[in-house]
Parts: C-alpha cells; structure tokens; sequence
C-alpha cells in the first residue's frame, strides 16, 4: 500500500491512546425540590471527567459525584492511561476495580441520588462507567470529526423532545445558598394551583409540550388533584405522576383507576417488581419505571410478569449510551416502551443524553430532564430548549465545550465544602427534625 499523507494521519486517529484522564468533583447549585426522601440540599455532588489523547483530544463525560461514586472514577482513572478509545470492555474493566475500593453505602439501601432501586456494586459500576464511556465517544468524535450519534449508528430524528419536570418545591432553602448561586425565582409549589403555574412556565420558558410531576410528597388525592389541574390546564398534552414507590398495591390500584383516562403513565407507584405487577394486573395504564429495572438482572422478572409496560433508560444507569441503545432493543423484543430518566445534572449528560436519544427508533416519550433546575453549568453555551425539543447537534463529539472557569469555580466550591453525598432526607430533617419517610 501506498502510504500517503492522509494515511499516516488516520492511522495515527486509529492507534491514538489516552494520556490523560481527569476527575473532577464539583458541587452544584439545586433548588429545593421534593420528593419521597426529603428535599434537594442546596448543593449537589457531580464528577467531571476529561480524557485527553496523545493527538490533543480532549472528550468529556459527567456522572455522580458522591462519594462512592467518586472513589471508583478516581480509583479507575489510572488504569484507562495507555488505553486505545475504546468502549468495549469498559463497564467490565470498572466493575472488576470497584474491588479494590472500599465503598461505604452499598447496603441495598435505595440510592438517594438516584433513586434507581436497592443499590449495588454493579450499578455504582455502571454509573461511573458512563461517563467515561461519554468522554471516549466525545474524545472519538472530535477525532473522526463526527458527531456522538453518528458514532452510535446515526440518528433517526433531528430534534430530541423532552417534557417539563414539575416539583413540588419550596421556594428558598431555609438557610439560603452561598452568595456564588444565581438567585432562583421559581417561588413555592405546593398545591395543584402552584403546580400548575410552574407548568406554565415551564411552557412559556422552554415550550414543552409534555408534563411530569414529581409525586411521593403529599397524600395521593392531593397529587391526584394536581395531575387533574394538570390535564384541566392543558387538554390534550400528556401528564405522568411519579411518587417513586410511595404506595401500597392498595393505592396505587385506587389512584390508577382515576388517572387510567388521564395520565400518559403512572410511573413507579408502588416499590419491587412483584407488587408493580400486581398493580399492573388490576389497571390498563401503563406503568413506567426507573426503579424496579435499573439494571440489566432485573429485567427478565419484570418483563416475565408484564410488572412494567414502560422503562425509564439512563445512561448513567445502565453503563453508557451503547448499554442504554441494547436496552432500547431489549425493550422492543418484549414490547415494552422506553422513556427516559432524569435527575439533577449539567450539560454534558444533557448533551450525551440527546445524542443517544436521536439513535433510538423507539423511543417515543419525550425524556425527563432536571435541567430547567439547575442554575450552573459546566459548558461554554448551555443548551436552548425550543418548543421543549433540544436539536441534535451536527458538530464533532457531544458537541459542547467545557467552561473551564466554571469547572474550576464548582471544584473549588466542592473542595472547600463538607458536602460528599447527596441526602435528601438529611436536608430534610435539618428543617423538619421529625420528619420520616412518607409512605401511604
Ligand atoms: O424519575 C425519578 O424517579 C427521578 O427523577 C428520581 C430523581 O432523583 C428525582 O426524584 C429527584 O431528583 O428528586
Ligand atoms: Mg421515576
């Protein structure tokens, strides 16, 4: 073979290695959002992650910041130098190093900042995984000058929907945030009228066209009041509730029967996969999860006993945008619809987010997002929704670029900060020393 400029150059793309790799952990700025373990603290952990090759390339992936999260990126980092770009074997490679890290919360407890079902080593595996995952696609990307989904396969659609995510929320934090935080004006939502202001704004602000509500907080006829305002004050447009496991078969069957004409779905309303197929034998509205199919082995109980009609993906969850492409399939094969998850995050899961979403055919729910909370961001030029769709980008990689200044203001902040993990029912319980998990 002739050797010719252009040859020695793509050779060099091809065989290129990872010489560098970078975790960082940030605190971010999150509102005071409810849900059935407490509130959001002022402060949210989240690790960013660089890889940089020997050809200059710099990809980027984001992920959890908590501790244990952190202890194995920062554990796994080392090990990726030398690497090609490669994703193949990636998940496998960190769960083998979760080994050697000792971890403090993996106890089957339900994860708090996930809330993604009892928590175990191969999800916090999966978790920290993706982001490196993220960051060798998008370092991949510039390389190849192609962008993220053309990578996956190509996208099948050009625009990505997402749909508003309503909290019941407080208005402030009842000790306020650093003097560094933009001011959030959002205001107080705490019944079905304030629910449904904050609907409007979020219709007015970002055009979406679809409604979540984050339940679990009041008694279920208060959040079956506000679903209904919901639906009242937007005929036609989707509505989902979500208490995230807050009730027994009993309820669930109650409130299922009087959204079964209103809701898109009702989205984990009881915990385990047995009792969601109990409820899902007594009602016809589809049931959608992020909490009883997280990860790959529990999904054959719940598709086995139809105990879920929907399943939330998340990249961050099931351990990349290629795992979150074979859960799409998986999904298909048995007929179950796929949605997509959300909870507090920054751009660069956004972005990584719309890139997969655009390759999946059978995704036909507008996704969830947290984004409209969050008032930082580590990227240059953070995302615009328009009529509640984000377009997917034609540019090489995720097609973002990291706001150095920003990483390294929310670093410092994180390092000058106690904040590790993420525990609402702490917040909770600062402001309300009583207080214990709902359930009804
Ligand atoms: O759909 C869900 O269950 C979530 O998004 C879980 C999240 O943790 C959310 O409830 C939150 O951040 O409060
Ligand atoms: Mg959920």
């Amino acid at each position: 073979m002739i050797m010719t400029e252009n040859t020695v150059e793509i050779s060099a793309k091809i065989n290129s290695k990872i010489t560098q790799v970078r975790v960082t952990p940030i605190l971010i700025a999150d509102p005071p959002l409810l849900n059935i373990q407490g509130v959001h603290a002022p402060y949210a952990p989240r690790a960013i992650i660089e890889v940089e090759t020997d050809t200059g390339e710099i990809g980027v992936g984001e992920t959890y910041g908590d501790t244990d999260y952190l202890s194995v990126a920062q554990a796994f980092a080392p090990e990726l130098v030398g690497s090609p770009l490669s994703v193949n074997g990636l998940r496998g490679r960190v769960r083998a190093r979760t080994e050697s890290v000792e971890l403090q919360r993996v106890d089957a407890a339900v994860d708090a900042g996930g809330l993604r079902g009892p928590r175990s080593l191969n999800k916090i595996a999966c978790s920290v995984a993706s982001a490196f995952e993220v960051a060798i696609y998008d370092a991949l990307g510039h390389l190849a000058g192609l962008p993220v989904h053309a990578l996956l396969g190509g996208k099948v659609r050009d625009d990505v929907d997402f749909s508003a995510y309503l909290f019941y929320r407080w208005a402030e934090h009842p000790d306020g945030y650093g003097s560094d935080v933009p001011h959030d004006d959002w205001g107080a939502a705490l019944d079905p009228d304030q629910v449904v202001q904050q609907a409007r704004r979020m219709v007015r602000d970002y055009g979406f066209t679809s409604f979540k509500l984050k339940g679990g907080v009041f008694p279920p006829d208060q959040e079956v009041a506000a679903t209904k305002a919901l639906a009242e004050a937007f005929p036609g447009r989707p509505v989902r509730l979500d208490p995230n496991g807050a009730w027994s078969v009993a309820t669930s069957l109650r409130v299922a029967a009087e959204l079964e004409s209103i809701a898109e779905y009702l989205e984990d309303p009881t915990t385990g996969t047995a009792q969601m197929a109990e409820v899902a034998r007594g009602t016809s509205l589809p049931l959608a999860t992020n909490m009883c199919v997280t990860s790959t082995e529990e999904i054959s109980e719940a598709f086995r006993t139809d105990a879920v009609q929907v399943v939330l993906s998340d990249h961050h969850y099931w351990g990349g945008l290629r795992a979150t492409q074979d859960l799409a399939a998986i999904c298909d094969a048995f007929d179950v619809g796929l949605s997509m998850h959300s909870n507090t995050h920054l751009g660069i899961s956004l972005a990584a987010m719309t890139q997969v979403a655009s390759t999946i055919p059978t995704l036909r729910y507008a996704c969830d997002t947290h984004r409209p909370w969050q008032t930082e961001d580590v990227i240059t030029t953070p995302h615009v929704f328009a009529d509640g769709k984000l377009p997917v980008t034609g540019t090489p990689g995720l097609g973002i670029e990291l706001d150095r200044d920003s990483l390294q203001r929310l670093h410092q902040r994180w390092a000058g900060s106690p904040i590790r993990d993420r525990d609402d029912g702490v917040a909770m319980r600062r402001v309300h020393p009583e207080w214990t998990q709902p359930s009804w």
